[in-house]
């Protein structure tokens, strides 16, 4: 959890207060300067703490409140919308489409921040939604940088547009634009280039880049340590280049973080993203309202159903439009039946179950890969055993993972890959058993192909997801039927945003 430090500090301000046997001035004072120094300490300015502890205090008027109201909730409340006003900067971002036009979208920030990285990570996200993405490098001032946004696109099996010989950035944008658009990549990100600080050069080669280019978005880069220089350095390249949206990456290492999201906040920019980690995977949708609701420990049903939406939906998209390449290449094969599963495609249904992270056991709906990989209760077991099988699949040839024929790993190859990967040789065997058990059962499964989210709703064993819920998750969706009308709910409608569990601002779109 990002900014775990500042969560917890809050929450436990809010459970003193309301434990204390009378909720009077002085216990609403201290809970309220608790959450001050929380926020301070977290690098919010100070100027926007003292807005948000006078709002509170406008709220809470204790001496108003009529006999008999629950004077601890109306303080709780009054926190959560404050911290969702302090993160929310009532501006919604431009949401990439598959409109007739491909989207372009430019990526600025200092060098470091992070760009090159979140590029990547980003067109991976979208690449997951069913867009096709590519990359363009524009970045000639760092040398090295057009190899790592190759790197980065060739892991994350991103098309990429880039020069060695240009050094002009604006010539290699619009090159880059036209050669992806004829491609057909309905989503083109322009990596361009960083410095150390900001200067008149940085502002002026990203002028001209967007001028040639004319992005829909261009998507500001910065790093959480800066906590709340952000607010000068956003406003610095809005001066510049009409910035839409910002990520703010490195959320993981720094306390900072709470100070960054609030200063861009208050430059009334939409952040869309925040970066957890430096894999590509570690890209969170940044939405204020279940953002705050898991930094106080309140959970985010939305998001946790969204996860599994994220799982499922490319399997549906890919039942739907043959055209499109979801993510997810093996369930979209299952939509087609008597799937001849690979050790490359297990690999990647393994990559689905981590990023799943401790949810892994909502996966229980994935044909399989249930009880054994992931027994309730032993996440952390389950993973480590498929980290451990990932790392023996590294070690193996091309050939033997793309092979649906298992007799191609005989005993010498079994020992040369247990020794190349440090593993045991009753290790490889056990992924190779574990394969072959998940490969005669996919053989077997279809998904119906012609009936949109509901039918594979419908095939996800309910009583398993009941069985397998925290229950305190499963208590927040209104128990067992709550969790059936939320399954109807995903199956007919997509608009997760109408599934928000109580308050009063709507959440942004989901990108
Ligand atoms: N921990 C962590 N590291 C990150 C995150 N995002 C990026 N990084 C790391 O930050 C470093 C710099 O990232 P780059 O993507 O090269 O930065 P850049 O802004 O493109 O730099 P220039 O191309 O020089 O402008 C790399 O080591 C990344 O792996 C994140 O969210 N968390």
């Amino acid at each position: 959890m990002v900014l775990a430090h500042l969560g917890s500090s809050i929450t436990r301000a809010l459970v003193r207060m309301s434990s204390a046997t009378v909720v009077d001035e002085k216990a609403l004072g201290d809970c309220l300067n608790e959450i001050t120094r929380a926020l301070l300490q977290s690098d919010v300015r100070f100027e926007t703490v003292r807005g948000v502890q006078a709002n509170i205090r406008n709220i809470v008027s204790l001496d108003t409140l009529a006999a008999g109201t629950n004077k601890r909730r109306i303080i709780q409340r009054a926190v959560f919308s404050e911290l969702c006003a302090m993160l929310d900067p009532g501006k919604p971002a431009f949401v990439p489409t598959k409109a007739n036009k491909p989207s372009v979208v430019m990526f600025v920030g200092l060098q470091g921040s992070g760009k090159t990285t979140t590029c990547a990570k980003y067109a991976r996200h979208y690449h997951r939604k069913g867009f096709r993405p590519s990359l363009v490098c524009a970045d000639t001032f760092r040398a090295g940088a057009f190899d790592q946004l190759k790197q980065n696109a060739t892991k994350a099996r991103i098309p990429f547009y880039g020069s060695y010989m240009e050094s002009d950035p604006v010539k290699i944008a619009v090159k880059g634009l036209e050669t992806l658009r004829k491609e057909g990549s309905d989503l083109i990100i322009i990596d361009t280039s960083g410095r150390h600080k900001q200067e008149a050069a940085l502002f002026e080669e990203m002028r001209q880049v967007a001028q040639a280019t004319k992005p829909d978005l261009v998507i500001f880069v910065m790093d959480a340590s800066i906590g709340q220089a952000a607010f000068g350095q956003a406003q610095a390249f809005k001066q510049s280049v009409s910035v839409g949206a910002v990520i703010v990456t490195k959320m993981d290492g720094h306390a900072n973080g709470g100070g960054a999201l609030s200063a861009v906040a208050a430059t009334k920019s939409p952040v869309i993203f925040i970066g957890t980690g430096e894999h590509m995977d570690n890209l969170e949708v940044f939405d204020v309202k279940p953002f705050v609701s898991r930094l106080l420990g309140m959970g985010d049903v939305a998001g946790l159903i969204h996860k599994i939406q994220d799982v499922v939906m490319p399997a549906a998209a890919a039942a739907d439009d043959q055209h499109q390449q979801p993510d997810n290449q093996l369930l979209a094969q299952l939509a087609q039946g008597g799937t001849l599963l690979t050790l490359r495609s297990m690999y990647e249904q393994f990559q689905y179950l981590l990023k799943m992270g401790p949810i892994g056991q909502l996966l229980s709906m994935l044909p399989g890969f249930t009880s054994e990989l992931m027994a309730k209760g032993q996440d952390k077991e389950g993973q480590a055993k498929i980290k451990r099988y990932m790392t023996i699949m590294d070690s193996m040839t091309d050939a033997e993972l793309d092979s649906t024929n298992p007799k191609l790993m005989n005993e010498s190859r079994v020992i040369r890959v247990a020794r190349g990967s440090g593993r045991q040789v009753k290790d490889v065997r056990a992924m190779l058993e574990e394969y072959k058990r998940l490969a005669k059962m996919w053989s077997k499964m279809k998904i119906p192909k012609n009936g949109k989210m509901s039918h594979l709703t419908q095939n996800m064993n309910i009583q398993h997801l009941i069985k397998n819920l925290p229950p305190q998750v499963l208590k927040q969706v209104g128990g067992i039927g709550g969790l059936q009308a939320l399954m109807k709910q995903m199956g007919g409608n997509n608009d997760m945003t109408k599934m928000d569990p109580g308050g009063d601002r709507p959440p942004s779109k989901r990108r």
